[in-house]
């Protein structure tokens, strides 16, 4: 099984939170055809379950910090698992969140081939994150923990860009642009892949 995700294209969607990340891998699903696997979304339906690990999460999350490295990789990687047979290719979004994380992923699954680093301002990712939390029902966006997620990403989640870009898979993406125009940049890297 895991020399048929060999096979398959790794796409790592990387950026803040707010940053546009799952609203632009939904347009990549749509084009391409890929599997969306949200690291975040994966472990909210962990929550949901009830289940004992699920409210260990939810306390973690609440508070904007990460998870335990090894509970979002198990997930990740038995998701993959689950759709290698139908899948060309991978959009894991929201992760690495820090160097560690993609260290482990590369070591028990594979390599990405490229990163696409959805880039916005601070400013604007708390203003699109306050909005969504008027209907999100997300427990994790209020102001407080927004400005908690903020800095982590700042602090863990940048160093995984200049990491990947040592290899040349980087593409930044801006995505203060119009979601159509940044759809076209997200489009642009992944036919540049062979
Ligand atoms: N690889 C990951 C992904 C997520 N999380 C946890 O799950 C929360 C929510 O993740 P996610 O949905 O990816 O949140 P953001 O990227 O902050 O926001 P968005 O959903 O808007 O992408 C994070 O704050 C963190 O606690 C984690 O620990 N490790
Ligand atoms: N104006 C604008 N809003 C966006 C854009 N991309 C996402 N949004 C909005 O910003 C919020 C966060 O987007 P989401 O895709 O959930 O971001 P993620 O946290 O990176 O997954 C959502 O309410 C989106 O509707 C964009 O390119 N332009
Ligand atoms: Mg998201």
């Amino acid at each position: 099984l895991l020399d048929k995700i060999k096979d398959a294209k790794i796409i790592f969607v990387v950026g803040g939170p707010g940053s546009g990340k799952g609203t632009q891998c939904e347009k990549v699903v749509a084009k391409y055809g890929y599997t969306h696997l949200s690291s975040g979304d994966l472990l909210r339906a962990e929550v949901a379950s009830g289940s004992e690990r699920g409210k260990t999460l939810q306390a973690i999350m609440q508070k904007g910090e990460l998870v335990p490295l090894d509970t979002v990789l198990d997930m990740i990687k038995d998701a993959m698992i689950a759709k290698v047979d139908v899948s060309k290719g991978f959009l894991i979004d929201g992760y690495p969140r820090e160097v560690k994380q993609g260290e482990e992923f590369e070591k028990k699954i594979g390599a990405p081939c490229l990163l696409l680093y959805i880039d916005a301002k601070g400013e604007t990712m708390v203003k699109r994150l306050m909005k969504r939390g008027e209907t999100s029902g997300r427990s994790d966006d209020n102001e407080e923990t927004i400005k908690k997620r903020l800095d982590l990403y700042y602090k863990a989640t940048e160093p995984v860009i200049a990491f990947y870009s040592s290899r040349g898979i980087v593409r930044k993406i801006d995505s203060e642009l119009p979601v159509d125009e940044v759809f076209g940049h997200v489009a642009k890297a992944i036919d540049g892949l062979k």
